[in-house]
């Protein structure tokens, strides 16, 4: 064959290829998140294939000022935002979190989110998001068992505590049918009844996750709670006042607990005012359209721009100044209206998340940080130390921050890295 005939040959090879090449980049592309999502606004940054990497960056130390921006434009709607693991949608809306929150899971999933949030495969471990069987339990078992017991579940658990569980329930089954009181018996309980196979190591990582979601964000809020007491003792008298009419008359009980309105009221001003905006996680499991006709593909993920509705001036009055009674004195009604309590669930007030996966240890962390409080109020004055009077700023990883206390405070008292008592708290 002639030389000419190979030239032509290889020619032909090259343009094929060339031309396969193109395709498969162009359906790449038409399949990319970033084109899938382009009728969805970028904030924080440009959304170019390498320049969206650069907002990315950024969004690790200013996140929560990426978030209120974006908010500010769009508060009813959405927009997205470049991370090191992709686009995430912010949902700003009232109607959108309700969307989230009634969508059916084949739709968008928590769990999916949270396996990526989480990087559970090398974490928490995939079982207890795959079969996640103790969640149920949280709502149920443990908001109906908590008033008797909580003061009896234990803190930390490893492996000779299930075994030495496994033991002693054999010995109640024995004896008589007493119900022992601590997690590890209930999710034993679970278990069996369930019919599933009592694996000692999946039981401990799912006491473990259990652990992981409820304490430390409890207990940064109770650190929040405490700091607040300190920034603002003025509400101490008040609070003392309620707690010692109520359980004169009626004891420490779940009832008593409850008509503690000033308390419920105290412990959800620090939450709506000290969140970050870490909440509403999903993971698209198909396409989504919204009620108000936005669509977004399959594998976007989602959260709730938490932070900004708090400071929403079009949903509270002064939203950046710490009122601790704010949400009693909303309503002037003798009971205290539930839609207004800590528990409850509105897309105003999203700490807690929205819908089939809002928080169910709501009602038991609310529980613990009440009767907390309360308890406290009545032995200590809690005060800042007196060589440090101020509370110190907070720092941003992402969209999140610890919850002990607020960033960006402008402390009249001019002492710079510190809040003062007459601080307020800035939006961005
Ligand atoms: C004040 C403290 C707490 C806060 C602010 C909080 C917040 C949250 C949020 C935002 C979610 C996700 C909801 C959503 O995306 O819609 C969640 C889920 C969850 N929380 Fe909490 N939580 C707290 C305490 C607790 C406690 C004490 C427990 C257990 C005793 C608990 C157990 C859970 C569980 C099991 C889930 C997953 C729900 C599911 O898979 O459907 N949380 N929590």
């Amino acid at each position: 064959m002639s030389l000419q005939y190979y030239s032509w040959i290889s020619s032909a090879l090259f343009v094929v290829a060339a031309t396969l090449s193109a395709i498969c980049l162009i359906r790449k592309w038409f399949n990319s998140a970033t084109y899938q999502l382009k009728h969805v606004p970028t904030v924080g940054g440009s959304s170019g294939v390498i320049s969206s990497y650069f907002s990315a960056l950024r969004f690790y130390f200013h996140g929560h000022k990426i978030i209120q921006e974006g908010y500010d434009k769009y508060h009813d709607s959405v927009f997205k935002v470049s991370t090191m693991s992709g686009w995430r949608v912010i949902i700003c809306g009232r109607q959108m979190i309700e969307d989230v929150g009634r969508a059916p899971n084949k739709s968008m999933s928590f769990h999916s989110a949270l396996t990526e949030l989480l990087q559970a495969p090398y974490t928490l471990g995939l079982a207890g998001l795959t079969d996640p069987y103790h969640i149920p339990f949280t709502q149920a078992s443990l908001t109906k068992r908590f008033a008797s017991t909580h003061l009896d579940i234990k803190d930390e658990i490893i492996r000779p505590l299930i075994e030495d569980c496994l033991e002693k329930k054999k010995q109640y089954e024995e004896i008589d049918n007493k119900d022992p009181k601590d997690l590890v018996s209930w999710l034993v309980d679970v278990v069996q009844e369930t019919k599933r196979n009592l694996d000692v190591e999946d039981l401990t990582r799912r006491i473990l996750e259990l652990n992981f979601i409820a304490n430390g964000v409890t207990a940064s809020i109770l650190s929040d709670v405490l700091l607040n007491l300190a920034t603002y003792p003025e509400y101490a008298a008040p609070l003392r006042e309620e707690v010692e009419r109520i359980i004169e008359t009626e004891g420490w009980t779940k009832a008593s607990i409850a008509k503690m309105r000033k308390v419920d009221n105290f412990v959800k001003e620090t939450m709506h005012i000290g969140t970050g905006n870490g909440t509403g996680n999903r993971k698209l499991n198909s396409d989504f359209t919204f009620t108000n006709g936005i669509s977004l593909p399959i594998g976007t993920n989602l959260s709730f721009a938490t932070r900004p509705i708090h400071y929403d001036a079009r949903h509270y009055e002064n939203p950046t100044e710490f009122q601790g009674f704010r949400f009693a004195e909303m309503t002037n009604q003798e009971d205290y209206d539930p839609k207004l309590q800590a528990v409850s669930l509105t897309p105003e007030f999203a700490i807690f998340g929205a819908g089939r996966h809002a928080c169910p240890g709501r009602f038991f962390a609310t529980y613990l940080l009440k009767i907390t409080l309360a308890n406290i109020v009545l032995s200590y004055a809690v005060a800042h130390p007196e060589d440090h009077p101020h509370r110190h700023k907070q720092t941003w990883f992402k969209q999140s921050q610890s919850l002990t206390a607020p960033q960006n405070w402008s402390s009249r008292r001019g002492c710079t890295g510190c809040i003062g008592k007459d601080a307020h708290y800035e939006s961005t």
